[in-house]
């Protein structure tokens, strides 16, 4: 069986940059093969090119192609968790789903199907949006196959308000939906980078009564990434973990293609940091939305959630690891250890 890491098939990896240049190769993300050229994936990462649930600038439709544009320089060894994330087990680019962009409603029961077939063939799904409406049917999902899960969310924004213009699934609404739906488990639920204005006060007491708890951007300047990563864990728990990043949680220095940009956000620095701190949590899945490349530029919001994704890929891997006994080329100290010179020095 491939997709394994018990050494009996190797994975089926990218292209190999040095032998086929980097701007020849497939437009898959990270140049992975295609699901249909593998007998079958441990994870999958998933284009879902939907944006009409957003409540300002358009064009996150067009996420999935900019960040696989964007994945291409992407090497196989990652230094910072010590793991080569393609070699672990069988990692491939499922494509894009092709889903209604005029009916919200058609739009979230096709992702939410899509996602349950990928649930039941046993493959992680890592969604790239997409606007952050389909969180919605992607929580639904995990949830079916988990039970109510603990959602780490990586946004400027709560995301758990009620309406925008009488419509409930949006991309402000989609945590709130999935708290009423039982979808969350209300222990073990964090946002983390929010920042900016809000609408109103109660917008947080609403939003910690859904079983939120808040480590906004600020936070990073007392706690640093080690903090962040700690109250992170601590909130997580034990249980299944979803991740949702909404590339916003970046400053637009970092990230300015984005449909709803705040100021005074995270670095990449920060979040990729934090992302590594997800190593031995439980992780069900993951989506990353929000990239609008109709306001990229240099491809730098692309090149940033390229990089996000291949840490999130880089995590579930050391996890195959670490669930498949195999010791040896663990990073020692990664759930709480950023990336360090003198820290790879030590090990
Ligand atoms: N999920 C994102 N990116 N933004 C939500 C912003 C909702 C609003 O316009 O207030
Ligand atoms: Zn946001
Ligand atoms: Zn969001």
């Amino acid at each position: 069986m491939s997709g394994t890491h018990d050494g009996t098939t190797a994975p089926r990896g990218p292209v190999d940059g040095s032998a086929v240049p980097r701007f020849a190769g497939p437009d898959t993300f990270a140049r992975l093969p295609r699901l249909d050229e593998v007998d079958r994936a441990a994870v999958a990462v998933l284009g879902v090119p939907f944006d009409a649930g957003v409540s300002y600038r358009p064009g996150a439709r067009f996420g999935p192609a900019h960040v696989r544009a964007a994945s291409k320089l992407i090497r196989p060894y990652n230094p910072a968790l010590r793991v080569e994330p393609f070699g672990v087990h069988q990692v491939a680019d499922a494509g894009d789903l092709a889903v209604n962009p005029f009916s919200i409603d058609d739009a979230v029961v096709a992702i939410e199907s899509a996602a349950n077939s990928f649930a039941d063939a046993d493959t992680t799904l890592l969604t790239i949006g997409g606007d952050h409406t389909i969180a919605l049917p992607l929580l639904r999902a995990a949830a079916r196959r988990h039970g109510p899960i603990g959602v780490v969310h990586f946004d400027a924004h709560l995301d758990t308000w009620d309406t925008y213009f009488g419509a409930p699934v949006t991309h402000g609404t989609p945590f709130r939906r999935a708290a009423e739906e039982g979808l969350l488990d209300p222990r073990r639920c964090l946002h983390i980078g929010t920042r900016g204005p809000l609408y109103a006060a109660s917008d947080l007491t609403s939003d910690e009564a859904l079983g939120f708890r808040v480590t906004t951007s600020d936070d990073y300047e007392t706690l640093g990434i080690s903090g962040v990563v700690e109250a992170m864990r601590r909130r997580l728990g034990d249980g299944p973990a979803y991740v949702s990043v909404d590339i916003d949680v970046l400053d637009p220095a970092h990230a300015p293609g984005t449909g709803t940009p705040e100021a005074g956000g995270l670095t990449s620095r920060e979040l990729l940091g934090t992302l590594r701190g997800l190593v031995g949590a439980q992780l069900v899945g993951a989506d990353l939305v929000e990239v609008s490349p109709p306001y990229d530029h240099a491809e730098i919001t692309g090149i940033a959630a390229a990089h996000v994704a291949y840490e999130l890929l880089s995590v579930l891997a050391v996890n195959a690891l670490h669930a498949g006994g195999r010791q040896s080329s663990e990073p020692t100290s990664a759930p709480t250890s950023p990336t360090t010179t003198s820290g790879q020095d030590q090990s």
